[in-house]
């Protein structure tokens, strides 16, 4: 009886030890978003995690938000048709992007003024992609240099152009990222103007941030956020030479600084140029897309940029197999906007996508926990797919096709 009294008190005095470390663990970023089960809910952290400005411009789309909502609600309008008594003891996500082999069919997507969800921004978002074993997307507009995350991260990187006015701009954004070794040019045309994302407008939503009572009040809400702002504070896009310029909005300055002429010359241009692979950005019409291909575009992705841009487009789902039926073997498609649950991957991939690209998955992983966050978002996602593809019986995930889907 001693001796059972000796080791419960034992136990207990290690277990009272243990605790402190225990409890910071568990109230830390890295402990709350290792037990987010769901992207809902690392949204949900990141929505507490950082100032209402910023996770309203990472959550926020164009106008009423119409074709954001639709993104969501029209993967619900793809229903799957499970292939019974397959074996599926053994899931394999991999398959092949531009030639070379990934662990799973989900690509980092550009997202621009990312350090200011977390100063680690872009180079957290790479390192939990080359973790994942996949590939990341840098912005024209990222918050950390192209230097920057290929130093920080030895994973596969592409670069994304925004074609500016200042085409001297666009030279050297193409020279570096060459020089460090960025593969692809992902081409994004869907930014012709900025789209008007009232959540911005209403919070004046500026870049460089300009400090209120109203900031100032939620940094004082947002402790740990403000604690890395101040260490690390990634205030405009750090590729473009804007460090000291006067704060305006995000849509005066993308329509100061972006080159709304651009046209498919600028495309033939930029293919003739760039030695590696060329990707096309914001496809949402089969017409385009063929006339992609024809420019020599080798992959492209079906996007409306997250319902960023033009409000009451279609949701990329909806244009993906109308797109795949007109572009064939000729060309990768990839697909996003609306990428929550690894059904959504099922259906993307069903319906002629190789892969499917992640922007608010990460943002909100970031947000919540930085490099960590981004990573849960990556495990979360690889989670759902895995079972996802074993209840549909189709085991490798790069064997998904038509017969999988119906589109209602
Ligand atoms: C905060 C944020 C910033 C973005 N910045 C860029 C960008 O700089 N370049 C780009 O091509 N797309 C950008 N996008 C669009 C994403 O690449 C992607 O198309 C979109 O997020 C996909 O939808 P999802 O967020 O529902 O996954 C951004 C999206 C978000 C949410
Ligand atoms: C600077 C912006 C246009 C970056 C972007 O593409 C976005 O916020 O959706």
């Amino acid at each position: 009886m001693n001796a059972l009294l000796d080791l419960a008190a034992r136990q207990l005095r290690a277990d009272l030890a243990a605790a402190p470390a225990r409890t910071r663990e568990r109230f830390s970023p890295e402990g709350r978003a290792a037990r987010c089960r769901t992207i809902a809910e690392l949204r949900a952290l990141a929505k507490r995690s950082v100032p209402k400005p910023i996770f309203d411009y990472a959550d926020g789309a164009a106008w009423d938000e119409v074709t954001a909502r639709r993104n969501l609600a029209a993967f619900e309008d793809v229903t799957l048709h499970p292939k019974a008594l397959t074996d599926v003891s053994a899931v394999d996500l991999r398959t092949t992007i531009l030639g070379g082999e990934v662990a799973l069919p989900i690509i980092a997507a550009p997202t621009g003024l990312t350090g200011l969800q977390h100063p680690d921004g872009e180079v957290a978002i790479a390192r939990a992609a080359h973790r994942a074993g996949t590939i990341t997307t840098v912005s024209t507009m990222a918050s950390c240099t192209l230097e920057e995350v290929a130093e920080a991260s030895a994973g596969r990187r592409w670069f994304q152009l925004y074609v500016m006015s200042d085409r001297g701009l666009v030279d050297e954004l193409l020279a570096r990222a060459t020089d460090n070794g960025y593969e692809a040019l992902v081409l994004t045309v869907d930014v012709q103007v900025a789209g008007v994302r009232e959540r911005d407008v209403r919070n004046g939503f500026s870049v460089p941030p300009r400090i209120s009572l109203r900031t100032l009040a939620q940094g004082v809400a947002h402790p740990r956020w403000s604690a890395g702002f101040v260490a690390n504070p990634r205030m405009v896009p750090a590729n473009l030479g804007w460090e000291g310029s006067a704060s305006a909005t995000l849509a005066a300055s993308v329509n100061k600084a972006f080159d709304p002429t651009v046209t498919w010359d600028d495309l033939a241009d930029l293919r003739s140029r760039w030695k590696g692979p060329v990707i096309v950005k914001g496809v949402m019409r089969a017409d385009d897309a063929q006339r992609c291909v024809e420019h020599g575009a080798d992959a492209l992705v079906v996007s409306n940029h997250g319902g960023r841009q033009l409000d009451g487009a279609a949701a990329s789902i909806e244009a993906l197999p109308a797109i795949a039926d007109a572009v064939g073997d000729r060309a990768e498609l990839y697909l996003d906007s609306g990428i929550r649950r690894g059904t959504d991957i099922v259906k993307a991939l069903a319906l002629g996508a190789r892969a499917v690209m992640i922007g608010r998955a990460l943002m909100y992983g970031i947000g919540a926990a930085g490099e960590a966050g981004a990573r849960r978002a990556f495990g979360i996602l690889d989670a759902e797919l895995r079972v996802a593809l074993a209840l549909a019986g189709y085991p490798r995930a790069a064997d998904l096709g038509m017969d999988a889907v119906s589109v209602r």
